[in-house]
């Protein structure tokens, strides 16, 4: 047993109490690149302390025309120079690497871009193909169509009309709408195929707007004109994807009233979406007071279908709150999972094995079959350096008597009081 392993018990089977979430890091990681393009014209509110973030928000302070200073701690540490090389690693932060992608490109200076061993298996070629087609200078340091990059920045704009693939990764998409308005020419984007995690690329959109770029969307085109940032500011709403992790231990508990406070029935976040789908596990969403009040009111659970392709980071909480209260769902928009932080499918289907229920993959169908579910008296989970399936897997502790989670400072990609707040709310002993 590792000492970086958590041991969770919950003594009742309550949860109540106040949790103040972090800052979205979707919302931040795209605040915090419009903030470095608009030469600081834009400014970023109420930034998140999810990792991810901060290692962004360090690496681009160190790069940035203008000086911008969050008073992030140094300890990025993630710039190193190499053959004269800079070296920069956004360690597993996926949207950093894919924003960075793009926003190296745009800016003048040679850099390799890396990450984690992990990071080299997430594909990126989509990106760098649709870059290379403006005009960019990027090539593969190891493989080619995966991170490290190398990346001579600064080009000269060949077309504004790009088609990209749709199904893949909406970080892709995300990415070049964010440097949209500093090309010469704009950009019109042409999307093909499915769209996959929309909401994301919606979100995207609602912050440039915000920060003053006008965009249209007709059909599966998006087109941005080359414009100026206003001088404004660009609020971060609290984490929904962290909150469903509230709504989970809600769902499993027998009596669950908390307050989380900042959330709104108004949100960029597609995450939201948690309030509509714990509906059916009977948890009540009420929004008042300046943010949401979560109550259980126990009732039959009638849904049998959930689709998490616009919501894909709230799956492992979905799939394994049915998975505790034994509810035999089917799953479908599980595709992208298997590139994220680890091969989520594989993962899931590991550890929900570890009691007895199967996540059954059927083409693009899930089946969860708990028709040999038991509950163990303890049970190791493995998390696979994935923060959600720490996250996921930690209101099991509300119906397994001795949880242990290996590796809880995985964590800190999302959520770093995630431990904390689950002590707030009584959930112990926290050490091994
Ligand atoms: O743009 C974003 O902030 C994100 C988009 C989603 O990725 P995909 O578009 O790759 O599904 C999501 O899973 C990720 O956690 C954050
Ligand atoms: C997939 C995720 O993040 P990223 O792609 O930014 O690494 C996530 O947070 O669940």
């Amino acid at each position: 047993m590792s000492s970086n392993n958590i041991i969770l018990t919950k003594a009742d089977k309550t949860a109540n109490g106040t949790i103040q979430l972090t800052g979205s890091k979707s919302e931040c990681n795209r605040a915090l690149v419009i903030e470095a393009l608009s030469g600081g014209r834009v400014k970023v509110k109420n930034l998140s302390d999810a990792a991810d973030t901060v290692t962004l928000a360090g690496i681009l302070k160190d790069h940035s025309p203008s000086t911008i200073d969050h008073g992030q701690s140094a300890d990025h540490g993630l710039s190193t120079i190499d053959h004269g090389l800079k070296t920069v690693n956004i360690g597993p932060a996926g949207t950093a690497m894919r924003f960075l992608t793009a926003y190296f490109a745009l800016q003048p200076g040679e850099v390799i871009l890396t990450g984690t061993e992990r990071m080299k298996q997430r594909p990126i070629g989509i990106l760098v193909d649709a870059l290379r087609k403006l005009g960019a200078n990027i090539t593969y340091a190891e493989k080619d169509g995966y991170p490290p990059l190398q990346i001579s920045g600064g080009f000269e704009q060949q077309t504004n009309q790009i088609s990209i693939k749709g199904d893949i990764s909406s970080q892709y998409i995300t990415a070049l709408l964010l440097i949209a308005a500093k090309l010469p020419q704009g950009l019109e984007l042409h999307i093909e195929g499915e769209l996959t995690s929309r909401p994301y690329v919606e979100m995207t959109l609602a912050m440039l707007k915000q920060a003053g770029i006008q965009h249209s969307w007709q059909g599966n085109v998006i087109s941005i004109a080359n414009q100026e940032f206003s001088e404004t500011s660009l609020p971060v709403e609290p984490d929904w994807s962290a909150a469903s992790y509230w709504y989970a231990i809600a769902a499993l508990a027998d009596e669950a009233e908390l307050f989380l406070p900042g959330l709104t029935s108004y949100s960029l976040q597609g995450d939201s979406v948690i309030t509509e789908i714990m509906a059916n596990f009977g948890i009540t969403s009420q929004f008042k007071d300046g943010g949401v009040y979560l109550k259980k009111e126990p009732k039959p659970i009638q849904r049998k279908i959930f689709d998490m392709k616009e919501c894909p980071d709230l799956a492992q909480t979905v799939i394994v709150v049915c998975a505790a209260l034994g509810h035999e769902a089917t799953f479908t928009g599980l595709e992208t999972l298997k590139i994220k932080e680890t091969n989520r499918v594989a993962a899931l289907q590991n550890e929900l094995g570890k009691m007895g229920v199967k996540l059954i993959e059927k083409g693009l169908v899930y089946k969860l079959d708990c028709s040999e579910k038991f509950i163990p008296e303890r049970i190791f989970i493995n998390t696979y350096e994935d923060h959600r399936m720490a996250m996921a897997f930690a209101p099991l502790a509300l119906v397994i008597p001795q949880l242990e989670i290996e590796d809880a400072r995985v964590v800190e990609k999302s959520y770093p009081a995630f431990w904390q707040d689950l002590e707030k709310v009584g959930f112990g002993p926290l050490t091994p």
